[in-house]
């Protein structure tokens, strides 16, 4: 029996009720399937969490945390009580980090029971790899003068080795699925650090030369993923980018409420941490209609990390065939709650023990 330890870090909004739901769902596969047990440690660690202690996590957090051999995290951010930046810099992209998660992954694809709104989105099926630890998220840079004549410095920030890093794993993934590579650019704007990542991406490719690879501008990227996304299979992309074009690949297919995400440390030196794309949705949080089917298929994702694809197969398909089967929360034209979903889904994932 191979027991895992995770650390769950619900955060805040409907982080919570997701998390929630999807260790519900992984503790159901573990008993129905068995050979794996899931152990999770939850910690508070959120925007209530600010207001009482005036940090996001302890000192130690990042000590505490590096025990752990994952971390299942939900979403960060109240804007209504820690402003986004605090937050997020104190919590999220602080363990990003630390742990040198240099590379996002956040597969979007046409899911079964799941309309897109895109008129013909084909059986797209494709996968981002957003770089995580840099770029353009960085806190080089600052402001002078307050007032009238303000002015904010915000620099970008690309290390060849983070660079690298994140487009060897691209062009090692493309190499198992399709071999076919598209990296994101804008060296036509971005003149220093855009042209650097295009030369980093040409010497890469020099090692993989049976992989097609091209480099697209993001802006006319952002419009193919609207208008063509079977096209795409590795995308990869920096931090920034990456961001947002996943964002635009929850959104076609059908919900951001459904898009995973898996922030790894190739190394193994320190926990990976998955959670879905999306935020915290405070515009619905605590309604109980909050779509766990990210969370969950984030959960498939920490299996497939943990060399448990079989389990994680089976869990993509009970959740599939929720889906497909009608049982949808609101946000993807469905009447269902969040608690209704997930017990369809454990009821799926019983149902392949007992055949
Ligand atoms: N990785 C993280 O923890 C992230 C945190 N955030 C934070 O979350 C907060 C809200 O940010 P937003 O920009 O509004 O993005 P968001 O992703 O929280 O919400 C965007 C829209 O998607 C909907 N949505 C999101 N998750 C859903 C789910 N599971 N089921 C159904 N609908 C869902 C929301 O209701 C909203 O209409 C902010 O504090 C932001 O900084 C945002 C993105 C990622
Ligand atoms: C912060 C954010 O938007 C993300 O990690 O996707
Ligand atoms: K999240
Ligand atoms: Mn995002």
């Amino acid at each position: 029996m191979r027991k895992i330890e995770i650390a769950a870090l619900p955060g805040d909004g409907v982080g919570v009720e997701v998390t929630e739901a999807a260790k519900d769902v992984l503790h159901t596969l573990a008993r129905a399937h068995g050979g794996v047990e899931f152990s999770f440690t939850d910690f508070p660690w959120s925007c209530d969490y600010y207001s009482k202690h005036g940090e996001m996590m302890p000192k130690d957090a990042i000590s505490t945390l590096s025990q752990f051999e994952a971390i299942f995290l939900g979403a960060v951010g109240n804007p209504a009580i820690v402003p986004d930046h605090i937050s997020l810099w104190g919590m999220l992209i602080k363990i990003r980090r630390e742990f040198e998660l240099s590379v996002n992954v956040r597969p979007a694809k046409k899911v079964k029971g799941i309309t897109s709104p895109l008129a013909n989105p084909k059986d797209f099926d494709l996968i981002v790899i957003r770089e995580n630890s840099e770029g353009e998220y960085s806190e080089v840079g600052g402001r002078i003068h307050r007032g009238e004549h303000e002015m904010a410095i915000q620099n970008a920030v690309f290390t060849r080795r983070a660079t690298e890093k994140v487009i060897r794993y691209a062009f090692q993934l493309a190499e198992k699925r399709n071999n076919r590579l598209v990296s994101a650019t804008k060296s036509n704007g971005i003149v220093h650090s855009m042209p650097f990542w295009d030369e980093v991406t040409k010497s890469v490719a020099a090692e993989y030369p049976h992989v097609h690879t091209q480099s697209t501008h993001i802006d006319a990227l952002a419009a193919f993923f609207v208008s063509k996304p079977a096209e795409f299979d590795v995308v990869v992309a920096s931090n920034l980018f990456g961001d947002i074009l996943t964002d635009i690949g929850s959104a076609i297919m059908g919900s951001i409420g459904i898009a995973p995400s898996a922030n790894l440390n190739l190394e193994g030196r320190y926990p990976s941490m998955f959670e879905p794309v999306h935020g915290s949705a405070p515009d619905i949080a605590g309604k109980g209609i909050a779509n766990p089917i990210g969370q969950i298929w984030t959960a498939k994702m920490m299996l497939d990390h943990f060399g448990f694809e079989e389990l994680g197969q089976v869990l993509m398909d009970s959740m599939e065939e929720v889906t497909e089967a009608g049982i949808k929360t609101p946000d993807i034209g469905g009447t269902a709650n969040t608690r209704a979903v997930t017990e369809a889904v454990k009821e799926k994932i019983l149902e392949t023990a007992r055949v």
